[in-house]
């Protein structure tokens, strides 16, 4: 599936006050009038590891007027080996079903198609999701839908996806999530998915770095402990796998990013809680208060006294604040709250 381009001209440069697109070179139209465009210049000066990804990138964008958009977080992949091992991290294999979240130009999709998987693409620009449908109509192994992944409904989409109503019915064959997240909706995403452990086997993500960084990193006592590092241990194991320098992006962001790997845990295996909606509620209510006691932040779902007599049960001082609470200390409080 890969495009054969002319080296790029080594003395690119944006004339100022420039109002039309010059004519292109070698195919490649380095401005137009828009703001945007001084990424598009900014890039052709980054060093890629791979410029036939980065020509392929800057040719695929071109060809259909498109320049990335911040709002979209739309910062490609250069780099063919990042994607290689993103896919290898998966361990995706001849016949797997991947979700992938934003395929953008299509670099990954077409690593994890060239791996054997059938591949859902989900893309929330209607120019993008277009470009990547163009790019892999000969194969019937993609299948890209224009939505905003957010508020998609997910499980019927690959329920409807040819072959995949086999995959999720059969014994052991879970689908996989492998995807470059626009940075803005990770936490979103993160939320949708980790739930999902009946249909996914495994979600590898490659995120901001320091997001990474505190979704897997569940030390106590730090400012990086958060519900969502509740959330994250309650549905699955999380992997840190490796980082991302920046420059591998373009346009390249003001961060660098890192790949992890959540593996989830089916419903059987999660902690053993009477209702997820109310022990979320509780690790929530808990943290809202950072630097609160427990039995003052709990107030509202039994009395101090009550909590104090739960936790001296769990074996926590009554003066506990919620940092000092392991996943495995929350299930306890809230099955002993529960009851009250
Ligand atoms: C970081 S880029 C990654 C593109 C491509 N996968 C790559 O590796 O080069 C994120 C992609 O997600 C798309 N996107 C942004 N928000 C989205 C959403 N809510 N649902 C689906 N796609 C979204 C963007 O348009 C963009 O193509």
């Amino acid at each position: 599936m890969s495009v054969l381009l002319q080296p790029l001209p080594p003395n690119l440069s944006l004339p100022r006050r420039k109002t039309r697109a010059p004519p292109a070179h070698n195919g490649i139209t380095t401005t137009t009038p828009r703001k945007s465009t001084l990424c598009v210049v900014a890039a052709a000066n980054t060093r890629a590891k791979n410029e036939d990804d980065y020509h392929s990138t800057l040719r695929s964008l071109n060809s259909k007027g498109r320049y990335p958009r911040k709002s979209l977080g739309q910062h490609y992949m250069l780099n063919s080996s990042i994607n290689e091992q993103l896919v290898g991290v998966a361990d995706v294999k001849e016949g797997d079903l991947v979700l992938e979240i934003g395929p953008g130009t299509g670099s990954l999709t077409n690593v994890l198609v060239n791996a054997g998987a059938t591949v859902l693409a989900i893309e929330k620009d209607p120019h993008m999701a277009a470009l990547v449908t163009e790019r892999f109509e000969s194969t019937n192994r993609v299948k890209v839908l224009q939505e905003d992944f957010t508020t998609c409904h997910i499980h019927s989409h690959l329920i409807s996806l040819v072959g995949c109503q086999k995959s999720l019915d059969g014994e052991s064959q879970y689908a996989k999530v492998v995807s470059n997240l626009p940075f803005n909706i990770t936490t979103d995403v993160v939320k949708l998915l980790l739930p999902m452990g009946d249909i996914f086997s495994d979600v590898v993500l490659l995120l901001q770095e320091e997001t990474a960084s505190r979704f897997v990193d569940s030390s106590l006592r730090t400012s990086e402990y958060r519900p969502i590092s509740v959330f994250i241990n309650f549905y699955s194991d999380p992997e840190y796998n490796f980082k991302v320098p920046r420059s591998n992006f373009f346009p390249q962001p003001n961060v660098d990013a890192a790949v992890v790997t959540f593996r989830l845990k089916q419903t059987a295996d999660y902690p053993p809680v009477s209702s997820t909606k109310s022990f979320f509620s509780m690790v929530n209510s808990a943290f809202n208060g950072k630097r609160k006691m427990l039995r003052r932040s709990l107030q509202h779902f039994c009395t101090s006294l009550e909590i104090e007599a739960a936790l001296e049960n769990v074996g926590l001082p009554a003066t506990s604040r919620p940092e000092e609470l392991t996943l495995d200390d929350f299930v306890k409080l809230h099955n002993l709250i529960s009851k009250t």
